[in-house]
């Protein structure tokens, strides 16, 4: 009998321990799914990129789900609804999608940093003087939640308790900016026109501290999925979820490389690193500028490029996907060119791309070759339009930029 136990427990015991051993990281994954704390996090990050241990790990996996969530919502605005469009002070248009956009990625900041400050293009004034507006956008915010509804509440914090709150959510994106501390910059719906029109936008969202770009996440929902198809004229709308190409998104942390990860609206995809593309001829450089000719001068735009020997002709596009676009080697130059004197580019229009472009190994700075300085406010007041290039060409075109606009040399 002694002797049967004996054998029982010589059998038992070894398949015990390695049906441990093997169920054990199965174990700590599923952990890492649905508990809140940042060591889930981490983990589940470092399942899909293998950034473990570095620095703005939760940083950066907050932003990606929180312009993820963001995105689906504008998907949505865009497929089923009026867009609720205003004009604003400035004759610029927005939509019920840039209020829910940015409703939701704040409400994720909150939860997870809350004593960071937020500076962001939107405010509620007009939702709460249109109690229409108001429930429209309420109801759109309700509804956008992504598929995983554990992560949707342990890491984004869950839903937004109630319209009132949701209008004081958007108004925490009302700081001043600055050159200290730890300050988030949101574009809801960057390319506005864009996202009217069914051409390209981007959900925005950086973060910097004392006024250096760490971290940046663009959601590019109608650009192509594969970092290697050419660049395109603006137009997005054609990219239907069901031929698979479901747009991209774009990140970076300063110091650890950009990435580019198929949009989906379920699990994050795993992150690809991406390179600007090697120019040694900047003759064959393909550049993208803006759709609007109020945003970037386009007839200066043709003179630079002539004389920079280019032949190709531009390719227009709205929003910040032209940064994405050139830090994955689809395009090689992006210039924004002044087209009034008094205009003051916005922070929340450049922090992530610029940080996207610099670490695929791009070079960003103003049309006088200084880099763009976000330290001075919600606007990049010393700094005047945009050039961004491999950093191999960059000197010859600020060159010439300088050449054509006349800037002092
Ligand atoms: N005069 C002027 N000069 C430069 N930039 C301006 C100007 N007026 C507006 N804006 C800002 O342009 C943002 C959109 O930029 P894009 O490059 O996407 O322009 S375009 O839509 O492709 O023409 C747009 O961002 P969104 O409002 O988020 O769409 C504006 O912040
Ligand atoms: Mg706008
Ligand atoms: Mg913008
Ligand atoms: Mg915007």
């Amino acid at each position: 009998m002694r002797k049967s136990l004996k054998t029982t427990l010589l059998i038992t015991v070894p398949l015990l321990v390695l049906a441990i051993s093997l169920l054990l990281p199965r174990v700590r994954l599923l952990t890492a799914h649905f508990l809140p704390s940042s060591s889930s996090i981490a983990l589940r990050h470092s399942s899909t990129s293998a950034l473990s241990n570095m620095a703005f790990e939760k940083e950066l996996q907050v932003a990606l789900l929180a312009v993820q969530r963001a995105t689906l919502l504008t998907k949505s605005v865009f497929h089923s609804h009026a867009k609720g469009t205003l004009s604003k002070n400035d004759a610029s248009p927005v939509t019920i999608g840039d209020f829910g956009a940015q409703a939701l990625i704040i409400s994720a900041l909150q939860h997870n940093f809350p004593n960071d400050e937020i500076v962001a293009e939107e405010e509620a004034k007009d939702l709460r003087e249109n109690s229409q507006l108001r429930e429209t956008v309420w109801e759109l915010v309700q509804a956008a939640k992504l598929s995983d509804a554990q992560v949707e509440k342990d890491v984004l914090g869950g839903a937004i308790s109630s319209a009132d709150s949701m209008l004081d959510i958007i108004d925490k994106g009302d700081s001043k900016g600055g050159s200290s501390g730890r300050i988030w910059a949101i574009d809801p719906i960057d390319g506005t026109k864009g996202f009217l029109r069914g051409g390209q936008y981007a959900v925005c969202l950086a973060l910097m501290v004392d006024g250096d770009v760490k971290v940046g996440v663009l959601g590019c929902p109608n650009l192509p999925v594969s970092d290697s198809e050419p660049l395109k004229e603006g137009i997005g709308a054609d990219a239907s979820d069901e031929e698979g190409r479901f747009g991209v998104l774009f990140s970076a942390v300063q110091g650890q490389g950009a990435e580019s990860r198929p949009f989906t609206a379920g699990a994050l995809k795993e992150g690809k690193s991406i390179q600007m593309k090697p120019l040694s001829n900047i003759a064959d450089a393909t550049f993208c500028e803006s759709v609007e000719a109020g945003h970037s001068s386009q007839g200066d735009a043709a003179n630079i490029a002539s004389k920079l020997g280019i032949t190709k002709p531009s390719v227009r596009m709205d929003s910040q996907a032209k940064y994405g676009s050139i830090a994955r080697g689809a395009g090689d130059l992006y210039l924004r060119l002044p087209v009034r004197k008094d205009y003051q580019e916005k922070i929340w229009d450049h922090a992530a791309g610029d940080l996207i472009v610099r670490e695929a190994g791009g070079m960003v700075t103003d049309v006088d070759g200084q880099k763009l300085d976000f330290s001075h406010g919600r606007t990049l007041k010393e700094n005047k339009g945009v050039i961004a290039a491999p950093k191999s060409v960059h000197g010859k075109v600020i060159e010439v930029v300088k050449e054509v606009l006349g800037r002092p040399t």
